[in-house]
């Protein structure tokens, strides 16, 4: 676990880059830390990572004060993902993968084995990427490699800033899709740092939306959606709030809301698919039944109106 207590932070011109935060991660979430530009996101993962001190406030990992333990045994547990990905220029791709296990003093044949299997893993042949420079590679292709190097020790924490910020909209969501399918992820303590909504609520478990150095509103992104705590936070995801809700909100939230159907047609969705994928479903099959112990009967007019009586409920009894 993570736990960031009453931390804040100034820098020369006085005013508090970030400003009593405090949070907590359990082990294996992902918590995305989500605001506009200067709001304190990257100070915040860098005080974690201790290349900044906070002036007040404590910081532990698992039940340790991060002050007790010396920057350099502190950042071995930890893997850093940065936006411009860091990789070193002339070392090769499997050389850049390597420092952090050889800093750890593993013997060679083990670097070079963990080396080629992470690359594997990250879709980058080694047969074919191994030898390469960082510049001989495409945006999407160094950014994997920085995720490889990040991840080779197997740490248990991953902070990542901006990590997708340095590629097109379309290498992006196609990296993003990789990145949520990696196994190695699966157990990993997660803190990811970006300004791009639909990133944030895709990659989440929970999100903290800051704002001027504090954070606004931390939950869930039905929470954020349904409850938001605040007008900045209303306004913050105003934009795209429509695909927000669709991709949010499962079947499994609005099955009070269908009606039951007599008989079994149409394809079966399971409970825990979005609304926006079921919209998708239900735009070339046009209606279909959902199958979980009961049939519901269902097509575009009776999902959206499900969705809205569920928006009513949840407005009305203050819980997402
Ligand atoms: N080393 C520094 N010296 C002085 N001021 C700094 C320094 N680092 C950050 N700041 C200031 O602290 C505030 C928060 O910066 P920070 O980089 O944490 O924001 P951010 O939310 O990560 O922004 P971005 O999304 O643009 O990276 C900003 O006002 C920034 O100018």
């Amino acid at each position: 676990m993570i736990k960031v207590s009453h931390v804040s932070k100034s820098f020369s011109h006085g005013k508090n880059a970030v400003n009593d935060l405090s949070f907590e991660v359990q082990p294996g979430e992902t918590l995305v830390l989500l605001g506009t530009s200067g709001c304190g996101k990257t100070t915040t993962l860098r005080m974690i990572n201790r290349l900044l001190i906070p002036d007040t406030g404590d910081i532990f990992i698992g039940d340790k004060n991060i002050n007790t333990e010396t920057p350099e045994t502190l950042r071995r547990s930890m893997g850093y993902v940065l936006q411009n990905t860091g990789l070193f220029p002339h070392y090769t791709v499997l050389e850049n993968i390597a420092v952090v296990p050889q800093l750890l003093g593993w013997d060679k044949t083990r670097i070079h084995s963990r080396a080629l299997a992470i690359l594997e893993k990250l879709r980058l042949p080694p047969a074919t990427y191994g030898d390469v420079y960082p510049q001989q590679l495409s945006g999407g292709q160094q950014q994997r490699v920085g995720l490889a190097r990040a991840l080779a020790a197997d740490p248990p924490i991953l902070l990542m800033d901006e990590p997708f910020g340095a590629l097109d909209p379309l290498t992006r969501i196609s990296v993003r899709k990789e990145f949520k399918l990696l196994d190695e992820l699966n157990s990993k303590t997660i803190i990811l740092v970006t300004h791009d909504v639909e990133e944030a609520f895709e990659l989440g478990n929970r999100i903290c939306i800051m704002n001027e150095g504090r954070i606004q509103q931390l939950g869930s992104a039905t929470e954020l959606l349904f409850n938001p705590a605040n007008d900045f936070v209303r306004h913050f995801l105003d934009k795209q709030r429509l695909e927000l809700e669709l991709k949010s909100l499962r079947l499994r939230d609005i099955w009070p809301y269908l009606d039951s159907a007599g008989g079994s047609t149409g394809t079966a969705l399971p409970p825990d698919t979005s609304c926006w994928d079921t919209l998708e479903h239900l735009t070339g099959n046009k209606a279909g039944s959902i199958l979980d112990g009961q049939n519901k009967h269902l097509d575009g007019n009776i999902l959206i109106t499900a969705i809205n009586a569920y928006k009513k409920t949840v407005s009305q009894y203050g819980h997402a």
